[in-house]
């Protein structure tokens, strides 16, 4: 790190130096997370986070007092930053109408069992290998459990259909409980397990799921591996699109 660069362990010094226009947020978690991010706002400062869990919880009230404070609140990278999702979807799907996003929104569940069904790894072996690759939560129960595609689907749902819903809503199911045998039944059948998250207008009222589904071998989906998201959108005048995470985990 450069010598001019100064470190503080003492978020107080960030929070009155009057020099810093911009916090970035990556400790992740609600709390103090919540609360570091609405001092700097109330103290006029500019925040950038890739905080999903914060962000599906309390976006409104953080968006409401930034707004308040005049300050941005910048969060593109929350939800699939590799896409990245967020910031188009608010600039290039203004004029259409969304009906639809569905996708493989969480890498690590993604990898496990691209793992489970490639190497013939049990979930275990795949899950301890999962974390040398940095996409991993600190905690990984909100990755395979699916509340951290839970969270993602909620903010994907305000950007695409403006909605505040909470995870607490709609049912997630997770990966925790898929066992090699599971795997192996879906290749005898011609399909593979993949974790999609759904939020989808259904004669005006939204359907959003977070579970394990089955997808044909030739489903574009499918084709998706390890880390890599893809989220895909059904939209009026574009009909089908698709988004691809190009990021590579060095
Ligand atoms: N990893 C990824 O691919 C992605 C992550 N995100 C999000 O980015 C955020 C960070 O993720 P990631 O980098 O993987 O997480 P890590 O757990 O790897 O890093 C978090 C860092 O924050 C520090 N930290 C945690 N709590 C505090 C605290 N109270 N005060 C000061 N420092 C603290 C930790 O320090 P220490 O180790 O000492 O505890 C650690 O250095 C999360 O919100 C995550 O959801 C978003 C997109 C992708
Ligand atoms: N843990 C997430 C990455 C950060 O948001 C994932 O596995 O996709």
């Amino acid at each position: 790190m450069a010598k001019e660069v100064e470190l503080t362990t003492n978020f107080d010094d960030i929070l009155h130096d009057t020099e810093i226009k911009i916090v970035v947020e990556l400790m992740g978690g609600l709390h103090p997370a919540k609360e570091y991010i609405s001092d700097a706002l109330n103290a006029g400062k500019n925040v950038v986070t890739a905080n999903k869990d914060l962000m599906a919880t309390f976006g409104s009230e953080l968006i409401a007092l930034a707004a308040k404070n005049k300050c941005d609140l910048m969060y593109d990278a929350s939800v699939a930053g590799g896409i990245p999702i967020l910031r188009t979807l608010s600039t290039s799907y203004a004029s259409d109408k969304i009906s639809e996003i569905q996708g493989i929104i969480n890498g690590t569940t993604n990898y496990i069992l691209s793992q489970m069904g490639e190497k013939g790894l049990s979930y275990d072996e795949a899950l301890k290998n999962a974390p040398k690759l940095g996409f991993v939560e600190a905690d990984p129960t909100n990755d395979v459990t699916g509340k951290d595609a839970a969270y993602s689907i909620v903010i994907l749902s305000k950007f695409a259909f403006g909605t505040k819903i909470s995870i607490n809503d709609f049912t997630i199911e997770g990966i925790n409980h898929l066992q090699k045998f599971d795997i192996e039944q879906a290749q005898a059948m011609g399909y593979v397990i993949k974790l999609i998250g759904i939020a989808k207008n259904i004669a005006g009222k939204l359907f959003v799921k977070v579970a394990p589904c089955l997808l044909p071998n030739n489903a574009i989906m499918a084709h998706i591996k390890n880390e890599l998201m893809l989220c895909k959108l059904r939209v009026k005048v574009l009909a089908q699109r698709f988004l691809l995470d190009q990021v590579q985990v060095v």
